[in-house]
Protein backbone atom coordinates (compact mmCIF):
# COMPACT_ATOMS: atom_id res chain seq x y z
CA UNK A 1 0.00 0.00 0.00
CA UNK A 2 1.77 3.52 -0.89
CA UNK A 3 2.09 6.01 1.80
CA UNK A 4 -0.53 8.37 0.40
CA UNK A 5 -3.58 5.36 0.26
CA UNK A 6 -2.08 4.83 3.80
CA UNK A 7 -2.56 8.69 4.35
CA UNK A 8 -6.49 9.08 2.66
CA UNK A 9 -7.64 5.91 4.54
CA UNK A 10 -6.65 7.04 7.71
CA UNK A 11 -7.34 10.63 7.31
CA UNK A 12 -10.97 9.69 6.44
CA UNK A 13 -11.23 7.80 9.26
CA UNK A 14 -9.82 10.28 11.78
CA UNK A 15 -12.45 12.67 13.50
CA UNK A 16 -13.95 16.14 11.36
CA UNK A 17 -11.16 18.56 10.95
CA UNK A 18 -11.96 21.82 8.47
CA UNK A 19 -11.76 20.87 5.09
CA UNK A 20 -8.44 23.06 4.19
CA UNK A 21 -6.81 20.42 6.45
CA UNK A 22 -7.97 17.22 4.65
CA UNK A 23 -7.46 18.90 0.96
CA UNK A 24 -3.80 19.67 1.94
CA UNK A 25 -3.06 16.32 3.79
CA UNK A 26 -4.17 14.68 1.14
CA UNK A 27 -2.28 16.10 -0.90
CA UNK A 28 0.65 15.15 1.25
CA UNK A 29 2.98 11.88 0.43
CA UNK A 30 5.55 10.18 2.27
CA UNK A 31 3.83 10.98 5.56
CA UNK A 32 3.05 8.65 8.45
CA UNK A 33 -0.38 9.71 10.47
CA UNK A 34 0.27 8.60 14.27
CA UNK A 35 -2.51 8.13 16.19
CA UNK A 36 -2.63 10.76 19.81
CA UNK A 37 -3.36 7.21 21.40
CA UNK A 38 0.59 6.76 20.04
CA UNK A 39 1.97 9.89 20.74
CA UNK A 40 0.40 10.26 24.18
CA UNK A 41 1.94 6.49 24.97
CA UNK A 42 5.19 7.50 23.76
CA UNK A 43 5.63 11.00 25.99
CA UNK A 44 3.99 9.37 29.00
CA UNK A 45 0.74 11.31 28.12
CA UNK A 46 3.04 14.27 27.32
CA UNK A 47 4.08 14.89 30.97
CA UNK A 48 6.02 18.08 31.80
CA UNK A 49 9.47 16.07 32.50
CA UNK A 50 9.47 15.13 28.89
CA UNK A 51 9.11 18.96 27.60
CA UNK A 52 12.08 20.15 25.87
CA UNK A 53 11.21 23.54 24.38
CA UNK A 54 8.19 25.67 23.86
CA UNK A 55 8.19 27.52 20.48
CA UNK A 56 5.55 30.49 19.09
CA UNK A 57 2.77 27.46 18.41
CA UNK A 58 2.96 25.31 21.02
CA UNK A 59 5.39 22.55 23.34
CA UNK A 60 7.59 20.35 22.18
CA UNK A 61 8.44 16.57 23.57
CA UNK A 62 10.85 14.21 23.82
CA UNK A 63 9.09 10.55 23.04
CA UNK A 64 9.96 7.14 22.62
CA UNK A 65 8.09 5.85 19.72
CA UNK A 66 6.82 2.05 19.17
CA UNK A 67 10.61 0.28 17.94
CA UNK A 68 12.27 2.53 20.59
CA UNK A 69 13.25 5.31 18.49
CA UNK A 70 12.97 9.27 20.39
CA UNK A 71 11.09 11.78 18.54
CA UNK A 72 10.85 15.34 19.08
CA UNK A 73 6.89 15.62 19.40
CA UNK A 74 5.43 19.51 18.63
CA UNK A 75 2.20 19.78 19.69
CA UNK A 76 0.22 22.64 17.99
CA UNK A 77 -1.60 24.90 20.86
CA UNK A 78 -5.26 25.10 19.86
CA UNK A 79 -7.15 27.09 18.44
CA UNK A 80 -4.08 28.48 16.70
CA UNK A 81 -5.36 29.29 12.93
CA UNK A 82 -2.25 30.82 11.90
CA UNK A 83 -0.44 27.97 13.05
CA UNK A 84 -3.07 25.67 11.24
CA UNK A 85 -1.94 27.08 8.00
CA UNK A 86 2.00 26.68 9.30
CA UNK A 87 1.26 23.09 10.45
CA UNK A 88 -0.19 21.97 6.38
CA UNK A 89 2.58 24.04 5.34
CA UNK A 90 5.66 22.12 6.72
CA UNK A 91 3.99 19.07 6.44
CA UNK A 92 3.79 19.31 2.51
CA UNK A 93 6.75 20.72 2.23
CA UNK A 94 9.32 18.58 4.58
CA UNK A 95 7.56 15.13 3.68
CA UNK A 96 9.03 16.01 0.13
CA UNK A 97 12.32 16.12 1.20
CA UNK A 98 15.53 14.43 2.79
CA UNK A 99 19.03 15.78 3.58
CA UNK A 100 21.46 15.11 5.93
CA UNK A 101 21.62 19.02 6.68
CA UNK A 102 17.17 19.15 7.21
CA UNK A 103 15.44 17.65 10.23
CA UNK A 104 13.84 14.54 9.04
CA UNK A 105 9.76 14.81 9.39
CA UNK A 106 8.42 11.21 10.40
CA UNK A 107 4.80 11.92 10.33
CA UNK A 108 1.89 13.78 11.81
CA UNK A 109 -1.10 13.49 13.97
CA UNK A 110 -4.53 15.14 13.12
CA UNK A 111 -7.36 14.15 15.74
CA UNK A 112 -10.05 16.10 16.54
CA UNK A 113 -8.39 19.16 17.85
CA UNK A 114 -5.14 17.97 18.17
CA UNK A 115 -2.20 18.64 15.18
CA UNK A 116 0.70 17.34 16.55
CA UNK A 117 4.22 17.14 14.55
CA UNK A 118 6.89 14.49 14.59
CA UNK A 119 10.24 15.05 13.90
CA UNK A 120 13.33 13.11 14.30
CA UNK A 121 14.88 14.02 17.66
CA UNK A 122 18.15 16.12 17.54
CA UNK A 123 20.53 15.29 20.50
CA UNK A 124 21.67 18.85 21.13
CA UNK A 125 18.82 21.50 20.99
CA UNK A 126 19.27 24.52 18.88
CA UNK A 127 21.74 27.35 17.88
CA UNK A 128 20.18 30.08 19.76
CA UNK A 129 20.57 27.87 23.19
CA UNK A 130 23.54 26.61 23.02
CA UNK A 131 26.08 28.54 21.33
CA UNK A 132 24.12 31.83 21.58
CA UNK A 133 22.79 30.76 24.87
CA UNK A 134 24.77 33.63 27.40
CA UNK A 135 26.20 30.45 28.79
CA UNK A 136 23.84 28.22 29.38
CA UNK A 137 25.11 25.44 26.84
CA UNK A 138 28.32 22.97 28.37
CA UNK A 139 29.10 22.98 24.68
CA UNK A 140 31.99 24.05 23.45
CA UNK A 141 32.04 25.10 19.83
CA UNK A 142 35.74 25.00 18.22
CA UNK A 143 36.66 26.71 14.90
CA UNK A 144 36.56 23.54 13.32
CA UNK A 145 33.12 23.09 14.93
CA UNK A 146 32.05 26.33 13.60
CA UNK A 147 33.30 26.05 10.06
CA UNK A 148 31.67 22.11 9.72
CA UNK A 149 27.89 24.24 11.30
CA UNK A 150 28.11 26.88 8.53
CA UNK A 151 28.97 24.62 5.68
CA UNK A 152 26.05 22.02 6.67
CA UNK A 153 23.52 24.88 6.73
CA UNK A 154 25.57 26.22 3.35
CA UNK A 155 24.66 22.77 1.83
CA UNK A 156 21.06 22.20 3.10
CA UNK A 157 19.86 25.70 1.82
CA UNK A 158 21.85 24.93 -1.25
CA UNK A 159 20.08 21.76 -1.66
CA UNK A 160 16.43 23.35 -0.72
CA UNK A 161 17.74 26.11 -3.54
CA UNK A 162 18.84 24.61 -6.34
CA UNK A 163 18.18 20.79 -6.15
CA UNK A 164 14.67 20.13 -4.71
CA UNK A 165 11.80 20.76 -8.02
CA UNK A 166 10.08 23.60 -7.45
CA UNK A 167 12.88 25.21 -5.41
CA UNK A 168 12.07 26.17 -1.29
CA UNK A 169 12.43 29.12 0.14
CA UNK A 170 12.78 28.75 3.95
CA UNK A 171 11.90 32.44 5.25
CA UNK A 172 13.23 31.24 8.65
CA UNK A 173 16.65 31.01 8.55
CA UNK A 174 18.04 31.82 12.01
CA UNK A 175 19.72 30.46 15.36
CA UNK A 176 16.87 28.93 16.76
CA UNK A 177 15.54 27.16 13.94
CA UNK A 178 18.93 25.06 13.43
CA UNK A 179 19.41 22.25 15.84
CA UNK A 180 22.72 20.39 16.47
CA UNK A 181 22.78 16.78 16.27
CA UNK A 182 24.68 14.55 18.57
CA UNK A 183 27.94 15.60 16.69
CA UNK A 184 26.89 19.02 16.09
CA UNK A 185 26.01 18.85 12.69
CA UNK A 186 23.41 21.20 11.96
CA UNK A 187 20.12 20.33 10.73
CA UNK A 188 17.64 23.31 9.54
CA UNK A 189 14.28 23.10 11.26
CA UNK A 190 10.83 24.97 10.92
CA UNK A 191 9.38 24.87 7.68
CA UNK A 192 6.24 26.19 8.57
CA UNK A 193 7.25 29.71 6.41
CA UNK A 194 8.62 28.02 3.46
CA UNK A 195 7.58 29.09 -0.11
CA UNK A 196 7.86 27.03 -3.06
CA UNK A 197 8.77 28.57 -6.22
CA UNK A 198 6.64 27.85 -9.10
CA UNK A 199 9.22 27.07 -12.17
CA UNK A 200 9.95 30.54 -14.22
CA UNK A 201 8.75 32.62 -11.81
CA UNK A 202 11.20 35.32 -10.22
CA UNK A 203 9.95 35.79 -7.47
CA UNK A 204 6.56 34.90 -4.46
CA UNK A 205 4.59 37.77 -3.81
CA UNK A 206 3.63 37.45 -0.02
CA UNK A 207 2.95 38.59 3.16
CA UNK A 208 6.56 39.14 5.09
CA UNK A 209 6.94 36.98 7.50
CA UNK A 210 10.29 35.99 9.00
CA UNK A 211 12.50 37.48 12.09
CA UNK A 212 13.94 40.87 12.31
CA UNK A 213 17.26 41.10 12.41
CA UNK A 214 17.47 38.26 9.76
CA UNK A 215 14.96 40.05 7.26
CA UNK A 216 16.27 41.04 4.21
CA UNK A 217 15.53 44.41 3.39
CA UNK A 218 14.03 44.32 0.08
CA UNK A 219 11.53 41.25 1.30
CA UNK A 220 10.63 43.54 4.56
CA UNK A 221 10.04 46.49 2.11
CA UNK A 222 8.42 44.96 -0.84
CA UNK A 223 6.78 41.50 0.14
CA UNK A 224 8.69 39.89 -2.95
CA UNK A 225 10.38 37.01 -1.57
CA UNK A 226 13.24 35.15 -3.41
CA UNK A 227 16.13 32.64 -2.75
CA UNK A 228 17.92 35.95 -2.12
CA UNK A 229 16.48 36.32 0.76
CA UNK A 230 16.77 33.23 2.10
CA UNK A 231 21.07 34.27 1.58
CA UNK A 232 20.24 37.36 3.50
CA UNK A 233 19.59 35.69 6.57
CA UNK A 234 22.34 33.10 6.16
CA UNK A 235 24.71 36.00 5.69
CA UNK A 236 23.07 37.06 9.10
CA UNK A 237 23.64 33.96 10.83
CA UNK A 238 26.80 33.02 10.20
CA UNK A 239 28.12 36.42 11.44
CA UNK A 240 26.83 34.88 14.43
CA UNK A 241 28.05 31.96 14.87
CA UNK A 242 31.91 33.22 14.04
CA UNK A 243 31.03 36.09 16.64
CA UNK A 244 29.55 33.80 19.12
CA UNK A 245 27.19 36.91 19.49
CA UNK A 246 23.60 37.64 18.66
CA UNK A 247 22.62 40.16 15.66
CA UNK A 248 21.32 42.19 18.15
CA UNK A 249 22.68 42.99 21.35
CA UNK A 250 21.10 46.30 23.22
CA UNK A 251 23.65 45.66 26.15
CA UNK A 252 26.21 46.62 24.00
CA UNK A 253 27.35 50.39 23.38
CA UNK A 254 25.93 51.85 20.67
CA UNK A 255 27.50 51.25 17.64
CA UNK A 256 28.35 47.72 18.40
CA UNK A 257 24.32 46.64 18.91
CA UNK A 258 23.86 45.50 15.42
CA UNK A 259 26.11 42.91 14.24
CA UNK A 260 26.09 43.25 10.75
CA UNK A 261 26.52 47.39 11.45
CA UNK A 262 29.63 46.64 13.42
CA UNK A 263 30.89 44.06 10.97
CA UNK A 264 30.90 46.22 7.86
CA UNK A 265 32.72 49.03 10.00
CA UNK A 266 35.65 46.53 10.83
CA UNK A 267 35.81 45.29 7.09
CA UNK A 268 36.26 48.92 6.18
CA UNK A 269 39.02 49.61 8.41
CA UNK A 270 40.48 45.96 7.62
CA UNK A 271 40.07 45.01 11.27
CA UNK A 272 37.30 41.96 10.65
CA UNK A 273 39.72 39.74 12.54
CA UNK A 274 38.44 41.45 15.48
CA UNK A 275 34.60 40.01 15.22
CA UNK A 276 35.67 36.62 15.94
CA UNK A 277 34.39 34.99 19.15
CA UNK A 278 36.68 35.35 22.20
CA UNK A 279 35.84 31.97 24.08
CA UNK A 280 37.99 30.41 21.94
CA UNK A 281 41.00 32.07 23.43
CA UNK A 282 42.67 32.65 19.54
CA UNK A 283 42.77 29.12 18.63
CA UNK A 284 40.96 29.67 15.14
CA UNK A 285 42.53 29.77 11.83
CA UNK A 286 42.35 34.01 11.54
CA UNK A 287 42.81 33.90 7.56
CA UNK A 288 39.47 31.33 7.85
CA UNK A 289 37.30 33.17 10.10
CA UNK A 290 38.44 36.45 7.68
CA UNK A 291 36.76 34.35 5.10
CA UNK A 292 33.79 33.36 6.61
CA UNK A 293 32.68 36.86 7.43
CA UNK A 294 33.60 38.28 4.21
CA UNK A 295 31.24 35.64 2.80
CA UNK A 296 28.64 36.78 5.44
CA UNK A 297 28.67 40.23 3.81
CA UNK A 298 28.82 39.31 0.44
CA UNK A 299 25.08 37.16 1.40
CA UNK A 300 24.02 40.47 3.14
CA UNK A 301 24.66 42.90 0.54
CA UNK A 302 22.01 45.71 0.13
CA UNK A 303 21.41 44.64 -3.72
CA UNK A 304 20.33 40.99 -4.11
CA UNK A 305 21.64 40.65 -7.30
CA UNK A 306 25.16 40.73 -6.11
CA UNK A 307 24.57 38.00 -3.26
CA UNK A 308 26.13 34.78 -4.67
CA UNK A 309 23.89 31.88 -4.92
CA UNK A 310 24.04 29.03 -1.86
CA UNK A 311 26.11 26.49 -4.05
CA UNK A 312 28.83 29.16 -4.63
CA UNK A 313 28.38 30.05 -1.05
CA UNK A 314 29.26 26.14 -0.11
CA UNK A 315 32.36 26.71 -2.70
CA UNK A 316 33.31 29.60 -1.27
CA UNK A 317 33.22 28.15 2.16
CA UNK A 318 34.81 25.14 1.25
CA UNK A 319 37.60 26.50 -0.59
CA UNK A 320 36.89 25.28 -3.82
CA UNK A 321 36.15 29.23 -5.27
CA UNK A 322 37.84 32.40 -4.14
CA UNK A 323 36.14 34.82 -2.16
CA UNK A 324 35.61 37.96 -4.44
CA UNK A 325 37.05 41.02 -2.32
CA UNK A 326 34.91 43.26 -4.12
CA UNK A 327 31.86 44.19 -1.35
CA UNK A 328 29.36 46.62 -1.39
CA UNK A 329 27.49 48.43 1.56
CA UNK A 330 24.49 45.44 3.40
CA UNK A 331 21.13 46.28 3.73
CA UNK A 332 21.31 47.48 7.56
CA UNK A 333 18.80 46.36 10.30
CA UNK A 334 19.15 49.97 11.50
CA UNK A 335 17.67 51.40 7.69
CA UNK A 336 14.73 48.57 8.83
CA UNK A 337 13.82 49.47 12.02
CA UNK A 338 12.93 53.14 10.37
CA UNK A 339 10.05 51.41 8.83
CA UNK A 340 6.67 52.40 10.13
CA UNK A 341 4.92 48.80 10.33
CA UNK A 342 1.33 48.51 10.69
CA UNK A 343 -1.01 45.30 11.50
CA UNK A 344 -4.43 44.96 10.00
CA UNK A 345 -5.84 46.35 12.77
CA UNK A 346 -4.14 49.58 12.31
CA UNK A 347 -2.56 50.06 15.64
CA UNK A 348 0.54 52.17 14.56
CA UNK A 349 3.94 50.29 14.95
CA UNK A 350 2.53 46.88 16.19
CA UNK A 351 3.93 44.00 14.91
CA UNK A 352 1.18 40.95 14.17
CA UNK A 353 2.93 37.99 16.16
CA UNK A 354 2.94 34.86 14.38
CA UNK A 355 5.62 32.97 16.68
CA UNK A 356 7.44 33.43 19.40
CA UNK A 357 10.74 31.61 20.20
CA UNK A 358 11.98 30.70 23.65
CA UNK A 359 14.99 31.81 23.74
CA UNK A 360 16.23 33.06 27.09
CA UNK A 361 19.02 34.94 25.00
CA UNK A 362 17.73 38.39 25.16
CA UNK A 363 15.16 37.80 22.25
CA UNK A 364 12.31 38.55 23.75
CA UNK A 365 9.39 40.89 22.38
CA UNK A 366 8.43 42.20 26.07
CA UNK A 367 11.98 42.65 26.60
CA UNK A 368 12.14 45.83 23.57
CA UNK A 369 14.20 43.35 22.12
CA UNK A 370 11.76 41.70 18.71
CA UNK A 371 15.40 39.96 17.05
CA UNK A 372 14.15 36.64 17.35
CA UNK A 373 10.73 36.66 17.18
CA UNK A 374 9.04 35.37 14.19
CA UNK A 375 6.73 37.48 12.95
CA UNK A 376 4.29 38.49 10.00
CA UNK A 377 3.70 41.77 8.56
CA UNK A 378 0.61 42.41 6.86
CA UNK A 379 1.40 46.13 6.07
CA UNK A 380 4.61 47.81 5.63
CA UNK A 381 5.42 51.74 4.41
CA UNK A 382 7.89 53.97 4.91
CA UNK A 383 7.96 56.54 7.75
CA UNK A 384 7.22 59.85 6.00
N1 LIG B 1 13.60 17.84 16.16
C1 LIG B 1 13.91 18.35 17.36
N2 LIG B 1 14.77 17.68 18.15
C2 LIG B 1 15.10 18.16 19.37
N3 LIG B 1 14.62 19.29 19.89
C3 LIG B 1 13.74 20.01 19.16
C4 LIG B 1 13.34 19.58 17.86
N4 LIG B 1 12.47 20.49 17.36
C5 LIG B 1 12.35 21.45 18.29
N5 LIG B 1 13.10 21.16 19.38
C6 LIG B 1 13.24 21.95 20.62
O1 LIG B 1 12.04 22.66 20.84
C7 LIG B 1 12.30 24.07 20.86
C8 LIG B 1 11.11 24.82 20.28
O2 LIG B 1 11.05 24.57 18.89
P1 LIG B 1 10.03 25.32 17.94
O3 LIG B 1 10.41 24.98 16.53
O4 LIG B 1 8.65 25.00 18.35
O5 LIG B 1 10.23 26.84 18.27
P2 LIG B 1 11.43 27.87 18.00
O6 LIG B 1 12.05 27.58 16.66
O7 LIG B 1 12.36 27.84 19.19
O8 LIG B 1 10.68 29.25 17.98
P3 LIG B 1 9.74 29.83 16.83
O9 LIG B 1 8.44 29.13 17.00
O10 LIG B 1 9.69 31.30 17.13
O11 LIG B 1 10.39 29.56 15.51
C9 LIG B 1 13.59 24.24 20.07
O12 LIG B 1 14.28 25.40 20.42
C10 LIG B 1 14.35 22.97 20.47
O13 LIG B 1 14.95 23.17 21.72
Amino acid sequence: MSCFSFLSRRASRLPRHPAEVDEELSSAYNIHIYTYKELRNATDDFSPSNKIGEGGFGSVYKGRLKGGVFAAIKVLSAGSKQGVREFLTEINVISSVEHENLVQLYGCCVEGDHRILVYNYVENNSLSQTLLGCGHSSLQFSWRTRTKICIGIARGLAFLHEEVRPHIIHRDIKASNILLDKDLSPKIADFGLAKLMPPNATHVSTRVAGTIGYLAPEYAIRGQVTRKADIYSFGVLMLEIVSGRCNRNSKLPIGEQDLLERTWGLYERAELVMLVDTAMDGDFDAEEACKFLKISLLCTQDAPKLRPSMSTVVKMLTGEVAVNDDITKPGLISDFMDLKVRSNDDKPSTYNTVSSGSDQNDHSMSSGNTSCATITFTDISYRS
